[in-house]
């Protein structure tokens, strides 16, 4: 997509994006910074002095809901600016896409009264020329035409150069919706290309009846610009802007949102009593004025980098030039004019770099200066002026007295501080970091080279050091260039220490060759590192990922982990080396702001996360906090993601890979999942069918059918996003549900259940519920939290009730009945419903599973089901059995085989299994009431045996006449110990 479709689509995202600011910035910030961003670099700064107007989209003017001015949507093409092969600066980046940066320049700039133009990259205006030629045109049929161009517009008496700009942007003004003449009109751009005539007129007022139809108005507007959204307010609302046009609360702004500006309010921009009626000349004159268009420069934008590759070309020129023919002599008549052309070109283009410092913007406070005045001033106060001057002192006419000597032209050479910057920005920007490193660091070697070989050459021309032995012997033949490569080649020896020289002879060869020698050795060792760290960087994450590796090897070793995980694991690596090449993507980009790695999250997995159901058409701020939290995690084929019954912490987003839902028996595939899709939400949004308790479980299995590129997304940060974004969460209950249905929908064998067999401990509740039970109507589901507590609370005072009656009974047994209750699972609201109706027909319902006590929660330990009021040993090996068989058909139906039920297909077989069910419970219950009445018989046995005692012991102690009080004590200790 195009820079420019992105900023259309971008524009109108943040139209619907409801006013929320950081939605929209965010939305703006991807345009933005999309490897397109080619209309920040192009900016008209139209009028003079401080009254310009900005139509790039960088900076502010990006914040407004303005249409896109249409040409500036094709000046890259248009004018051959391909897409630099750098991208923008670090400057540029941290400056447009921060949410901050978006919005400090135009506070900034708002307060800013001196700040003329507010562009924030402006380079040149390409278009000037034929929006003139087409204004003109306008001009003369509006001149010509029946409709005075007396409009009712008025001139600004601003600042000094305000007048043109209202000529111009008189014109421009009246395009621009009324840019007024208040330099924030020009700062801001604040016209619309669609609404600034409907505005003025609909804003009224009394000009709209002064203010005639203005044809040139109308056209000009209809090429241009962008629209304010301090003055104007989205277009869409189209309703009549404040009188005073812009910001009520801002005067400044008034020229902007005079706005609809040639419309204007009663106080937009300047009063329009001041100067009611211009003629047509007047105005033409006026408008041609202020089209004396001016360019800033963008430092951090594309035309300052290709100029200042042109200057460090100029630059590298002198360089290697100069002191080659300080050196060689090389110019003589047959050459001159060449050097000559050659050497004022550089001096031509060193020249034009100084006109180009001065227009170019500077970064004050973080903000962009674009200020003419401004910005001469800043260049002229630096050191950097000076330098440029430096650069081009004219020593040259020394050459009148000295002769040609291109040591006059050294200091050409300051310039190297432009041919670094070049160098950086280059580096800093380029995608082969290594390449350019290397590239440049063998030019620097050549030039080192090339400097000292020329050295060494003047060394030798001038006799040497008394002898020439040392130097080569056929050097004295003519060939310049022969002498060149010699000197070249004797410097290589001596730099890269090679050796091999003549050996010198006189104290001054030694000393100059101890040098040469030394400054090798350093140079040498400097290479040497450079290369190092080249290479290194190079294999900086294959070194880092293998050492990962190993160390997880060793660990597997060192463990003994069998065999066969060790291969799995090993593939797994093998995998993430080939599809990410990266063993810690998150690191990687872990120093970035978290709205850059937010841009970059959503960039890099765009494909999948709009094919994600959440986050379509969910607001953008939604996506971008969710984005930040997700962790990348990869899954080998076959590994099971997660397991029915378990809790459920994290939800997943399929990034890439295939994944099947699977029932309990591992085969029944209930749906296949893959990229962008997402699972895992129902339990971490506790709407598990299980009933309150076992909301939070799982209701399916998933399982990596290959590898699988997940997104985890923890509950805690699920929760966090959804509180923020309650319209989210609707609609992600809502899928969630409707996957509910279909778990409701599926084949009972589906869902059906009794141990978990994927994850051993682990009971499931769900298929001991009915279907209609499972199922939890959307509407209910709100409301079975109160549901359940209200439950629980009937369910422990029965429970409570049941404990006295055990206690009355003294029931021995306690430990082992509270045991049995923990084994009872949780149930949907429903299920508890039915069952407490259940339990109140017949309490003495028996727990379905003897399984997972450890796992349930407390709550449910106290469950009613269990309670079982039983007083003799035998009696817990009896219901053991029973809830033993339950258990097996538990296994049975879901799957295992092996249980007593056959699977339950279809209703009927369920409604069969719950008669059957009921049948069961009525003989638990006779059973129960068999070992009551025996345990009434032995208590009774008991009091008969214990009346006896009693008797006994009253016939010994009226025999023994003992004491009265003592013998109630000794009867009540007796008693005691019989009992
Ligand atoms: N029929 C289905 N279609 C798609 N996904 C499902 C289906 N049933 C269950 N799931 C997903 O599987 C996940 C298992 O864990 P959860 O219950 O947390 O959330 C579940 C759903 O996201």
């Amino acid at each position: 997509m195009s820079t420019a479709k992105r900023l259309v689509l971008s524009l109108r995202g943040r139209k619907n994006s409801q006013g929320n600011s950081a939605t929209s910035s965010t939305r703006l910030v991807s345009a933005g910074t999309s490897p397109g961003h080619e209309l920040d670099e192009i900016a008209v700064v139209s009028g003079t002095g401080s009254s310009s107007h900005h139509f790039s989209y960088g900076g502010c003017i990006a914040t407004g809901d303005a249409p896109l001015p249409r040409y500036s949507t094709d000046l890259g093409p248009k004018f051959g600016m391909t897409q630099p092969k750098f991208g923008q600066s670090v400057s540029q980046q941290g400056f447009f896409t921060s949410h901050d940066s978006l919005a400090t320049p135009c506070a900034s700039r708002a307060s800013n009264s001196h700040m003329a133009t507010v562009s924030t990259a402006s380079e040149m205006d390409l278009l000037h020329n034929k929006q003139r030629n087409k204004s003109r045109g306008r001009l003369k049929t509006a001149a010509s035409g029946d409709q005075p161009l007396l409009g009712t517009w008025n001139r600004s008496t601003g600042r000094g150069s305000q007048d043109n700009t209202l000529a111009g942007g008189g014109a421009t003004s009246l395009a621009m919706g009324g840019i007024g003449h208040n330099q924030y009109g020009g700062n801001y751009c604040n016209g619309t290309d669609r609404y600034p005539r409907s505005r003025s007129q609909q804003q009224g007022h009394h000009n709209a009846a002064q203010q005639p139809h203005h044809p040139y108005q109308l056209q000009h507007s209809a090429s241009t610009v962008s629209h304010h959204p301090h003055a104007h307010g989205p277009p869409s609302q189209g309703g009549p802007g404040p009188p005073h046009g812009g910001h009520p609360h801002h005067p400044h702004h008034g020229g902007a949102g005079s706005g609809g500006g040639s419309g204007g309010g009663p106080h937009g921009g300047q009063p329009h009593h001041q100067k009611p009626h211009r003629t047509a000349s007047q105005r033409i004159r006026a408008a041609t004025a202020a089209r004396k268009l001016h360019f800033v420069f963008d430092p951090a934008g594309r035309l300052c980098y290709y100029w200042s590759m042109v200057v460090s070309m100029a630059f590298l020129y002198n360089f290697w030039v100069i002191i080659y023919r300080f050196a060689f002599q090389e110019i003589n008549r047959r050459t001159i004019a060449i050097w000559f052309c050659l050497d004022y070109l550089s001096d031509f283009l060193y020249l034009i770099d100084i006109f180009f410092h001065f227009r170019t913007g500077y970064l004050e406070d973080g903000v962009l200066q674009t200020d003419a005045l401004k910005l001469r001033t800043h260049y002229m106060n630096s050191t950097i002026f000076y330098i440029d001057c430096l650069c081009l002192l004219p020593l040259d006419f020394l050459y009148l007295s000295i002769g040609f000597n291109s040591i006059l032209r050294s200091f050409r050479l300051v310039k190297i501080y432009r041919f670094w910057a070049f160098m950086d920005r280059t580096e800093r920007h380029t995608n082969y970091p290594n390449l350019f490193r290397s590239t440049a660091l063998i030019h620097y070697l050549l030039v080192i080279f090339h400097w000292n070989g020329c050295l060494y050459h003047i060394i030798h021309k001038n006799n040497g050091f008394g002898s020439r032995n040392w130097v080569y012997h056929d050097s004295e033949s003519a060939d310049v260039v022969k002498q060149y490569l010699q000197s070249y080649y004797w410097c290589t020896l001596a730099l890269t220490t090679i050796g091999d020289l003549p050996k010198p002879r006189s104290k001054g060869e030694y000393v100059f060759v101890i040098l040469q020698l030394l400054f090798g050795l350093m140079l040498f060792a400097t290479v040497l590192g450079h290369v190092a760290n080249i290479v290194t960087s190079v294999s900086a994450a294959r070194k880092e990922f293998q050492a990962k590796l190993d160390g997880v090897k060793t660990y597997m070793r060192m463990r003994r982990v069998p065999n066969h995980l060790q291969v799995k694991v090993i593939k797994w690596f093998d995998y993430l080396w080939l599809t990410q090449k990266c063993s810690d993507e998150e690191r990687a980009v872990s120093c970035l702001p978290d709205k850059l790695k937010a841009e970059i999250a959503i960039n890099v997995h765009l494909d999948t996360l709009k094919r994600v159901e959440i986050f379509q058409n969910t607001e953008a701020g939604f996506l971008c906090e969710l984005v930040l939290r997700l962790r990348p995690v990869l899954f080998s084929p076959g590994d099971y993601i997660c397991r029915k019954g378990e809790v459920g912490k994290e939800m997943y987003i399929v990034n890439r890979g295939r994944l099947q839902v699977v029932a309990d028996n591992g085969k029944t595939v209930m749906a296949s999942l893959k990229a962008g899709s997402y699972f895992g939400e129902i339990s971490i949004l506790n709407m598990g069918t299980a009933g309150k308790e076992l909301g939070n479980r799982r209701t399916a299995s998933v399982r990596s059918v290959g590898y699988s590129d997940l997104f985890v997304l923890s509950k805690k940060d699920m929760w966090d996003v959804l509180k923020e974004y309650p319209a989210a969460r609707v609609r992600l209950e809502s899928i969630a549900v409707k996957r509910l249905e279909k778990y409701k929908k599926a084949p009972l064998e589906k869902v059906a259940m009794g141990r978990c067999q994927s994850t051993p401990g682990l009971v499931e509740s769900c298929g001991r519920t009915s279907l209609e039970e499972m199922w939890l109507p959307p509407a209910t589901m709100h409301h079975h939290q109160q549901l359940q507590q209200h439950q629980q609370q009937l369910q422990q005072q029965q429970l409570q009730q049941q404990h006295q009656v055990a206690q009355q009974q003294h029931v021995p047994h306690r430990q082992e009945s509270t045991q049995q209750s923990s084994q009872s699972h949780g149930y949907s609201p429903r299920s508890y419903a039915d069952r407490l109706a259940r339990a109140t027909d017949s309490p003495r319902s028996v727990s379905p599973s003897a399984h997972g006590s450890e796992e349930r929660p407390r709550s449910r330990a106290t469950s009613h089901h269990s309670i079982r009021p039983q007083s003799q040993p035998s009696h817990t090996g009896h219901i053991c059995d029973s809830s033993s068989q339950l258990e097996c058909y538990g296994a049975g139906v879901g799957g295992a085989g092996g249980g007593t039920t056959p699977l339950l297909g279809s209703h009927e077989a369920l409604e069969d299994e719950i008669k059957r069910l009921r049948e069961r419970l009525h003989t638990v219950e006779s059973e129960n009431q068999a070992l009551n009445t025996k345990l009434s018989q032995q208590q009774w046995d008991l009091e008969n045996r214990l009346a006896e005692i009693e008797m006994q012991i009253c016939g010994v102690s009226s025999t023994s006449s003992v004491d009265p009080e003592n013998e109630n004590e000794e009867l009540e200790r007796n008693r005691e110990s019989i009992i």
